[in-house]
């Protein structure tokens, strides 16, 4: 079990932002957190991280405390079990990619662990070249190889898929989740988009102004409740022709045509109006 409750009084645009965030997270979890530009995201991993200290709370991971304010005990980011990835890479760039992950390494972890990475990955052919000669999928797959070396109980990720092209997204939204599986972690994705988030993830944190304003399961978090004829959809995405929306786990695109009024915003609740719906078999 993860528990943590961390407070602290962050710096926005429009003043002040206290944020205070309490939630508990079963070991295996997979987390999605969604939420407006500067409502806390980041600030919020970078914490559990260990990289900006909180001004109250607790990060209580089975019986250890990385950070306990009462105490005055705080962890140092090296010594906790973490892993991350961010949207930057962060990876050293004159450095082949065996060496980024062997710079990652611990004493008492076998090296072996970079190769079986690599290979997970699949870029073992790739062990020897140097970082900035590499795509952007191919990066990433670098840093999140990097995450995993020390076998982390928690793997934090904050947009790591943001840079990437929809096809590479998908690819490697698969990849993020059979690690997860397979390395049995816990772990907290940060991203905009809500299809991502709604493939990969069992629970929600849906943060606001540095608050939690719902948390649960994707339905439960994305859609409010459905009534009578209508069914409540979230809009993950629109262009000029389509409208993008989440009904539970399903993600389905709609013509615009089909949509009547103006077009809903991104992460705006819709309702599907099914009153007047006639279904005709094909002739
Ligand atoms: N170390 C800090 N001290 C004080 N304020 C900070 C600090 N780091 C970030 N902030 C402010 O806290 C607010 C929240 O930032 P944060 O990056 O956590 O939001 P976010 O939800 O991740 O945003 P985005 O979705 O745009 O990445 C911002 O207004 C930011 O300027």
């Amino acid at each position: 079990m993860i528990e943590f409750s961390l407070q602290k009084k962050l710096h926005a645009a429009n003043g002040n932002m206290h944020l205070d965030v309490h939630y508990k997270l079963r070991e295996g979890a997979f987390i999605g957190v969604y939420g407006p530009s500067g409502s806390g995201k980041t600030s919020l991993l970078r914490m559990l991280a260990g990289f900006l200290t909180p001004d109250a709370g607790y990060i209580k991971v089975g019986n250890d405390y990385w950070f306990q304010h009462a105490t005055g005990s705080s962890m140092p980011p090296q010594k906790r079990s973490i892993g991350f990835v961010f949207q930057d890479y962060a990876l050293f760039p004159n450095m082949t990619v065996k060496e980024n992950l062997y710079y990652a390494l611990d004493k008492q972890t076998q090296p072996a662990i970079a190769d079986e990475l690599l290979a997970l990955v699949e870029l073992e052919q790739f062990a020897h070249r140097k970082i900035q000669t590499l795509s952007g999928g191919q990066k990433q797959r670098v840093a999140l190889a990097r995450a995993l070396v020390r076998k982390p109980q928690l793997l934090l990720l904050d947009e790591p898929l943001s840079a990437l092209d929809t096809d590479l997204r998908e690819r490697l939204q698969s990849l993020i989740y059979s690690l997860h599986k397979q390395f049995n972690l816990t772990t907290i994705l940060v991203s905009h988009d809500i299809g991502e988030i709604a493939r990969m993830a069992d629970e929600i944190l849906f943060i606001k102004e540095g608050k939690i304003a719902r948390h649960g399961k994707t339905a439960d978090v994305f859609s409010a409740t459905n009534t009578g004829n209508k069914i409540a959809a979230t809009v993950i995405h629109t262009t000029p022709e389509t409208l993008q929306i989440l009904i539970g786990k399903d993600i389905i695109t709609i013509p615009v045509t089909l949509a009547q009024g103006a077009l809903p915003e991104k992460g705006s609740t819709v309702y599907l109006d099914f009153e007047s719906l006639h279904i005709s078999p094909e002739k």
